[in-house]
């Protein structure tokens, strides 16, 4: 459950011309910010490597070629052969040819800089992971989560897995703070009801209706709305984006109380650092807190953390976020909670079951969700899974992996390593 690690990243001094760290508390953060003017590096695609031991180790890169970093690509890559299929050959059945045929040789590290390409052959499962040459040591992503690879596996054949979440926990934190304002403020409801004629374009609405919607919105949302500040945060899962959350949320920005479940509990200094509280189970949590805040990786079964038992735990009129993963929630549990007045008002950035978004939450996030049921209109706030979604976080996602490939090639630790405990060396 927990983010794997804390490190501060990057480990030297911030690249000049970089943004102006927070003056507020909050643990390290990524400084990461391109080394030139953005750029695309043309790579070689996919020559058939021979499997002569190469001159210099060859690292699989599968995705769009880097943009950002052209200073740290001139370093990556004249320590490595960097090999890059094509769109083609990145399809699972033609991928699992090449690993079968050994394509591209034996490879010692796989390099998936962004987000939107490079997972074209789907899940990384043992049908993939057993086909890989025992020459790969390092797998380097960019992503908070890793529920699209079987990290447990990889680990167990000896490869290091490195996530990139240290690069998106500023946004990720950020788009959190929306969120949790969106649940105490209710800005669907304010949203929708100021831009009514345009969301009913097909029976366009008279401007007395949409004047009607403005101005009940005005007199009675400003009822139920509340400060965050006083109020119980509740952080499942404390590692770089919890800690962010609670940064920008806790007594001295925002002034929220800050409570944490996590399976590992942070040092003392962490702790005191960001005034938080720490809940040895998650029920002691719930049963803690106004606003829940899911942060943490996606369960290596798959299965909802957020169920209809869990629910019945929260106090009654709990506000509950979540930026992690969708599938850590019954989504169906957590409609009946609305329902019920058990869960008073949510907002959800990921979706268990991606593109599609839940029917009866969806209805919840509109005007006419409130009429004769007592409840708000517009208490569900539902976005594309954008919270980790930003230019800085792509330069940091590149910039990361290639840290971490040159960092494990050359001898060294993983920067932001998350299963070495499955590695056959430390079990
Ligand atoms: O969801 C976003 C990420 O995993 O970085």
């Amino acid at each position: 459950m927990a983010e794997p690690n804390n490190t501060p990243w990057p480990p030297s001094t911030p690249v000049p011309g970089s943004t102006p760290r927070s003056q507020s508390p909050a643990p390290p953060v990524p400084s990461l910010t391109p080394n030139a003017t953005m750029t695309t590096i043309p790579l070689r695609s996919s020559p058939m490597v021979s499997n002569t031991s190469p001159s210099r180790p060859i690292v699989l890169h599968i995705g769009d070629p880097i943009k950002y970093n052209p200073k740290t690509y001139a370093e990556f890559s004249s320590a490595f052969e960097v090999v890059r299929p094509s769109t083609a050959e990145r399809e699972r059945s033609e991928f699992i040819v090449a690993l079968k045929e050994r394509r591209w040789g034996n490879f010692s590290a796989i390099f998936r800089p962004f987000w939107g390409t490079g997972g074209e052959m789907g899940r990384w499962d043992a049908e993939l992971i057993d086909l890989l040459p025992d020459s790969v040591k390092v797998f380097a992503s960019a992503g908070a989560g890793f529920d699209w690879a079987d990290t447990k596996l990889l680990g167990e054949k000896g490869i290091i897995y490195c996530n990139s979440g240290l690069a998106a926990a500023e946004a990720v934190a950020d788009f959190a703070v929306v969120m949790v304002i969106s649940t105490f403020r209710y800005l669907p409801w304010c949203m929708n009801a100021a831009t009514l004629p345009s969301l009913t374009s097909s029976t366009p609405d008279t401007p007395a209706t949409a004047s009607k919607a403005f101005q009940t919105c005005h007199a009675q949302a400003t009822a139920v709305s509340h400060n965050p500040r006083g109020h119980v945060l509740g952080l499942i899962g404390f590692g770089n984006i919890g800690q962010q959350i609670a940064a920008k949320l806790g007594p001295g920005v925002f002034g929220m109380a800050i409570a944490y479940h996590d399976v590992i509990r942070k040092p003392a200094a962490t702790e005191q650092q960001l005034h938080a509280t720490f809940h040895a189970t998650l029920d002691g949590l719930l049963q803690a807190s106004d606003c829940v805040v899911l942060c943490t990786p996606a369960s290596a079964d798959g299965k909802p953390l957020i169920t209809a038992a869990a629910l019945r735990r929260m106090r009654p009129g709990t506000r509950f976020v979540n930026i992690a993963r969708g599938s850590l929630v019954d989504e169906d549990a957590l409609a009946d909670a609305l329902e019920q007045g058990i869960v008073g008002a949510a907002a959800l950035d990921v979706h268990a079951d991606e593109p599609r978004v839940n029917r009866r939450l969806i209805a919840m996030a509109g005007l006419d969700a409130g009429s004769g049921s007592g409840a708000q209109p517009g208490r569900v706030m539902l976005t594309c899974h954008n919270a980790g979604g930003t230019v800085e976080t792509h330069i940091g996602f590149e910039e990361l992996s290639m840290r971490n490939i040159m960092a494990v090639l050359k001898g060294g630790d993983a920067i932001t390593p998350v299963n070495l405990h499955f590695l056959p060396s430390r079990t």
